[in-house]
């Protein structure tokens, strides 16, 4: 792989409260990795101000608010985040199946068959385990409930998904080559795993097909950044 197709499956989280911080991490990782995620911190503290910043740089954006409310109110936030030009944003599948046909019709209608931004359904989050669904009246295996909301996901016309990288094969079989898959939980061995609980690395990751990965903290809070994201990419393209 080369060094261009590797960065461009680095999403890196611009996970802080502070604009001119962000505009940094934008300044000097921009050659560095293919996206930058804007999420639920610095998007309240911040707002869309940061993704207009970030594409004044030329870069591209996942917006990762994870919208989960009734299906009228998520299919309207859908259609702001979809106006503002990102290239991915996401909702949770656990909102069901109307939430997210809704959402894609709305979509479909307002770009009319012509480029939009991708919508993801997030799965089970990277931090839950067994017990964590257990503890919310969920008894089915953590995978089976990964298989099951992406496939219901696809179902409703969903782009993709947001897995752990453990589960790329899984998903694979069940929605198909074209389906995208991003994966947070990546975990580089000079990296803490912090409060993520189903990880990989990101070579594994990469091998086992996902198309984006998604890394913040291992790379934002190394001493050198820029450093951290290019031992990243060293790693991704000696595998
Ligand atoms: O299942 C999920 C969904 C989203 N995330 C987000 O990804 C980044 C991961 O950051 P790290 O610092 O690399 O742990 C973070 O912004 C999460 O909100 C996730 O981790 N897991």
């Amino acid at each position: 792989m080369t060094r261009d197709q590797a960065r461009e499956k680095v999403i890196f989280a611009l996970d802080s409260n502070e604009f001119a911080h962000v505009q940094y991490w934008a300044e000097t990782l921009s050659d560095r990795v293919g996206m930058f995620k804007v999420g639920k911190q610095l998007f309240t503290a911040c707002g869309p101000a940061t993704v207009r910043m970030i594409q004044k740089f030329g870069g591209e954006v996942f917006l990762d608010l994870k919208f989960h409310d009734i299906p009228n109110t998520v299919a309207m936030a859908s259609l702001e985040a979809a106006r503002l030009g990102v290239k991915l944003f996401n909702l949770h599948a656990l909102g069901g199946y109307e939430m997210m046909a809704r959402t894609v019709e709305a979509l479909d209608k307002e770009f009319k068959g012509g480029e939009r931004a991708k919508v993801l359904a997030v799965t089970i989050l990277t931090s839950s385990t067994e017990e964590t669904l257990r503890q919310v009246g969920i008894e089915s295996p953590v995978e089976e409930m990964v298989v099951r909301l992406a496939t219901l996901a696809r179902k409703a016309g969903i782009d993709g998904v947001v897995a752990s990288p453990r589960e790329i094969p899984l998903i694979r079989e069940a929605c198909g080559p074209d389906f995208l898959i991003v994966t947070p939980g990546v975990r580089p061995a000079f990296a803490a795993l912090n409060d993520q609980k189903r990880v990989m690395t990101p070579a594994e990751a990469v091998r086992a097909g996902g198309d984006y990965l998604v890394i913040g903290r291992p790379i934002g809070d190394a001493p050198d950044p820029a450093g951290a994201a290019e031992m990243i990419l060293d790693e991704i393209m000696a595998d």
